[in-house]
């Protein structure tokens, strides 16, 4: 039998009364008792494997994708049924512009009816609370496909339980080179002037207040000829008008012209300050990293999300085939891990005390 005749086979199976109500028993119960442990509030996907799984099963390539997103819809559903607040995906790479082109024109031609099918009133999204944004390089996605993903945001914009990151055309590089751009042009601009009572210029301000008029000049170094005019401005400290940047940037020329503008200084750029750029800025940090297929490797996805805590699971089957049978694995593993890591942190702390 074919695979698409068994998996309907199993479909009709699975909707017979007694045994859809019991497969639904069995599911509420293990997501309940998952419920009970830590939950991940990020998981992201790397779908792969559509195309092997189509050509294992004598079916097109298409239909492997299609299969694909059946799977995610099951997935997702999991996810937030257990309580996961934010789900990444990898839905295309910018890399898949290269595939042939009747593959990349199915692939978009799939896109807009899913997307239109994902936010429709009582689908999957409404009924979790989840709101769709669309990661990646906007000006990439087709013009005819664009406002299909305009209305999939403008239509689960009032969703805040949950978020479904759909990355699409994206890849880390992309995002990461865009952060740094934006993360720049941030600091190449003037600062806006911080009257915090704690500058610098606001401290000497308060101290000549409190000495007598004639201690003048006391403060050598803030003197209201300093040649450093942000020692006179009442700015942030983090603000500073010597330079990093190369000869020619907007800071440099800004002092060679005299009228010497604050600029934030470079050296004060941290991770946040990056990280604030990325799409996934608001977004809690990646705890589970899932890639199907057999393949080790991240493929320029999440780079920048992966950090010290996430958890990289890589799973044998095809992405088609993921399910419920083969997430629990994950979570309950993760799950068995921050236990350990709690109880290793506890056990670290009865000994220094
Ligand atoms: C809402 C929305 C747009 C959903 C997207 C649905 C979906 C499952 C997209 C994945 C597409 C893709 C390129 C998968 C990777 O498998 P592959 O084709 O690289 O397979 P291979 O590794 O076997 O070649």
């Amino acid at each position: 039998m074919s695979i698409k005749a068994d998996a309907n086979v199993q479909r009709w199976i699975a909707t017979l009364p007694p045994i859809s109500w019991a497969l639904r028993q069995a599911r509420e119960m293990l997501i309940g008792t998952l419920r009970q442990g830590p939950i991940p509030q990020h998981v992201a996907f790397e779908m792969d494997g559509n195309r092997r799984f189509a050509k294992n099963n004598h079916i097109e390539t298409i239909e492997g994708h299609n299969m694909g997103f059946e799977a995610l819809a099951k997935v997702l559903e999991v996810c937030y049924k257990c309580g996961v607040k934010v789900v990444t995906v990898y839905a295309f790479s910018i890399e898949n512009f290269n595939r042939p082109k009747s593959e990349v024109s199915g692939l978009m031609k799939m896109a807009k009816l899913k997307l239109e099918q994902l936010c429709q009133h009582g689908e999957l999204l409404d009924r979790y609370g989840a709101g769709i944004r669309v990661l990646g390089e906007r000006d990439m996605i087709p013009d005819d496909v664009l406002p299909f993903v305009d209305r999939a945001i403008e239509m689960t914009k009032h969703n805040t339980d949950a978020v479904l990151n759909i990355c699409f055309p994206y890849t880390s590089r992309a995002e990461m080179t865009a952060a740094i751009k934006a993360t720049v042009d941030e600091f190449s601009m003037p600062a806006e002037p911080a009257a915090t009572p704690f500058s610098q210029a606001r401290i000497t301000e308060t101290i000549r207040s409190k000495q007598p008029k004639r201690a003048e000049p006391s403060l050598p170094t803030l003197r209201e000829d300093s040649p450093d005019p942000a020692a006179k401005s009442d700015v942030d400290d983090s603000v500073s008008s010597t330079t990093t940047l190369n000869p020619g940037s907007p800071q440099t020329e800004a002092k060679g012209k005299g009228k010497a503008m604050p600029f934030k200084d470079a050296e004060s750029i941290t991770v946040d300050s990056i990280n604030s750029h990325m799409y996934t800025a608001d977004c809690p940090p990646l705890d589970i990293f899932i890639r199907t297929s057999n393949v080790m490797r991240l493929s320029d996805f999440m780079l920048w999300q992966c950090h010290e805590d996430t958890h990289i699971f890589f799973l044998k089957c095809f992405w088609p085939e993921m399910d419920l049978w083969h997430f629990i694995p994950v979570l309950l593993e993760w799950q068995w891990r921050q236990k350990k890591e709690r109880e290793g942190r506890s056990g670290r702390r009865l000994k220094t005390e």
